[in-house]
C-alpha cells in the first residue's frame, strides 16, 4: 500500500520551503516522483540533493516511509535536529545529510538502526561528542564527521569496517584512537588532536626544539615478543658461526698434520733403512714436511736397486717430457723440490712441488702399477697427446719398477669439490650468515 507513503513524501514537500519540487500530486503513485524510487510497493529511495530544501524536518512522516534504504537530503539547508521517527526506518542503510544546517546531538537513535552502511552527517551544525554508539552499527564503512562543531575526544570505537572516516575540522581534542590511525592526517585536522598520523602527544614527545615545529619521539613498534626472538637469533647465529669457524680451524689443523704425518712416515721409513732422506736437513729443510725426493727416494731405496742415483746420475731414468714445451727441469731438480700433500685419489698421492727455480707442479705418484714399462709408456703418451682446454696438461712423466709420477701443470685456483665442500663454501656460508644477520639487525633497529 503506497498510500501511507505518497501521504508522507506530500506533507515532506508542504513542511520544507525552497524550490517547489515537480511531484504531480495527483497521481496515485508517487513511484514516478523526481527522486522517488520503489520497490514491491513501497518508497525505498528518497534523493533530494541540491534543490534548495529548508526548515526543519517535520516529525511524523518517516514513520510512514519505513522502508525507506536510502535517504538523501544534502546540500540542501535543512535545520534543526533529525526527527526522532527517523528511527523507524530500521532498514535504511545510506544516510546523506551533508552540506545543512541541522543541528544539536547526533541523535542515538541512530546506533538502533544496524543496516547503516554509510552515514555521511559532514557540514552541518552538530555538537556535543561522537558517541560509543556507533559500535552498535556493525556493518557501518564511511563515517563522514567533518566540519561540525563537534567537541570531546574521538571514542576508541572498534568499528571494524569503516573504511572512509573523516572527524576533520570540528573542536576534538586528545589522542587519536589506534584504529583510526591508518587514516590519512587529512581526516583529523582542524582540531586538536594528537599522535598518529598526526604529530606525537605531548607524554611522547622527547625533546622539544626550542624553534620550529615539534617532532615526534619516534616510536618503537616492535613488541617484546619481536626483540626476545631477534636477541634469540642473533644469539643462535652467533653461536653458529662460532662453530663454523671452529669447525674451520680443526680441519685446517688436520690437512697440515695430513701432511706432516706422512713426512714422519717416509722419514722412519728411510730412518729404518739407515738412509737420509734426499733434500733435508742438507738443502736447508725444503718445504713444509714433506718432499718429493723424499716420496721417490723413499721407494727406491725400498727397492734396494738404486735406481735414484741411476736415474739422477746415470740419466737412464729420466723425466719425460711431452710437447714442444721441451725439458724444462730434470728430475734430480724435482727431487730437490719440496713439496706438500693435495689430496689422495684413487691411483695415488697428489703433490704440490716447488722447484728451486720458482716452478710450480703438481706430481702425482701413482701407487699398485704392475704393468710392464712399454704398456705404461704407450699408455701415459697416450694420455700425454691429449690438449683439450678442460684437460690439465700431462707435462711429464718418470717410470722405474717402484716408482712412477706424473706430472701436471699446477691448478693454483683449487677444485671445484674444494669449492663447492671445502673451506671456502664455509667461509662464502660465513659471509652470507653475516651480512644476513647485519641486514636483520638493520631492518629491525635501523
Ligand atoms: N694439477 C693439479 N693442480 C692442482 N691440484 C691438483 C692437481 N691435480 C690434483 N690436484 C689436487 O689433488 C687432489 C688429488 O688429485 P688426484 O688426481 O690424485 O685424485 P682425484 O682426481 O681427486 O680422484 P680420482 O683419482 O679418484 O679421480 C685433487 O683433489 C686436487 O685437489
Amino acid at each position: 500500500d503506497l498510500s501511507p507513503d505518497r501521504a508522507a513524501l506530500l506533507t515532506l514537500r508542504q513542511s520544507l520551503g525552497g524550490r517547489t519540487l515537480l511531484w504531480n500530486a495527483t497521481a496515485t503513485s508517487p513511484c514516478n516522483w523526481a527522486g522517488v524510487t520503489c520497490e514491491q510497493s513501497r518508497v525505498v529511495t528518497l534523493r533530494l540533493p541540491g534543490v534548495a530544501l529548508s526548515g526543519e524536518l517535520p516529525t511524523g512522516i518517516f514513520s510512514n516511509l519505513t522502508q525507506l534504504r536510502t535517504l538523501s537530503l544534502r546540500l540542501n539547508a535543512l535545520t534543526g535536529q533529525l526527527p526522532s521517527d527517523l528511527a523507524l526506518c530500521s532498514g535504511l542503510r545510506n544516510l546523506y545529510l551533508h552540506g545543512n544546517l541541522f543541528s544539536g546531538g547526533i541523535p542515538e537513535f541512530l546506533f538502533g538502526m544496524k543496516d547503516l552502511v554509510r552515514v555521511n552527517l559532514a557540514s552541518n551544525n552538530f555538537t556535543g561528542e561522537i558517541s560509543k554508539g556507533f559500535d552498535k552499527l556493525p556493518r557501518l564503512k564511511t563515517l563522514y564527521l567533518e566540519n561540525n562543531r563537534l567537541a570531546g575526544s574521538i571514542p576508541a570505537l572498534k568499528v571494524p569496517k569503516v573504511i572512509q572516516f573523516n572527524v576533520s575540522n570540528n573542536m576534538l581534542n586528545g589522542s587519536i584512537p589506534e584504529r583510526f590511525q591508518r587514516f590519512d592526517s587529512s581526516s583529523f585536522s582542524g582540531n586538536s588532536l594528537c599522535g598518529e598520523p598526526l604529530e606525537g602527544c605531548a607524554g611522547e614527545i622527547a625533546s622539544v626544539p626550542s624553534t620550529g615545529s615539534v617532532k615526534p619521539e619516534k616510536k618503537n613498534k616492535l613488541s617484546g615478543g619481536a626483540i626476545a626472538g631477534i636477541v634469540t637469533g642473533s644469539v643462535v647465529g652467533l653461536i653458529f658461526i662460532l662453530l663454523m669457524l671452529f669447525f674451520l680451524c680443526q680441519k685446517k689443523g688436520n690437512k697440515k698434520s695430513r701432511s706432516i704425518d706422512i713426512a714422519s712416515i717416509k722419514h722412519q721409513e728411510l730412518e729404518i733403512l739407515g738412509e737420509k732422506p734426499i733434500g733435508e736437513p742438507e738443502n736447508g729443510g725444503y718445504g713444509n714436511g714433506f718432499s718429493v725426493a723424499a716420496a721417490a727416494a723413499a721407494a727406491m731405496t725400498v727397492n734396494g736397486k738404486g735406481e735414484a742415483a741411476t736415474a739422477v746420475n746415470g740419466g737412464v731414468k729420466k723425466l719425460v717430457f711431452f710437447g714442444n714445451g721441451g725439458r724444462v727441469f730434470d728430475l734430480e731438480e724435482l727431487l730437490r723440490a719440496s713439496a706438500e700433500v693435495l689430496g689422495k685419489g684413487t691411483f695415488g698421492t697428489a703433490y704440490k712441488a716447488v722447484l728451486e727455480m720458482g716452478t710450480v707442479v703438481a706430481v702425482k705418484r701413482l701407487k699398485d702399477v704392475t704393468i710392464s714399462e712399454r704398456e705404461f709408456r704407450e699408455k701415459i703418451e697416450g694420455v700425454g697427446s691429449m690438449d683439450h682446454e678442460n684437460l690439465v696438461p700431462l707435462r711429464a712423466y718418470y717410470f722405474s719398477v717402484d716408482e712412477k709420477l706424473l706430472v701436471y701443470d699446477y691448478m693454483a685456483m683449487g677444485s671445484l669439490s674444494a669449492l663447492l665442500h671445502g673451506e671456502d663454501f664455509l667461509l662464502l656460508t660465513l659471509l652470507f650468515c653475516f651480512v644476513f644477520w647485519i641486514l636483520c639487525y638493520d631492518c629491525c633497529f635501523g
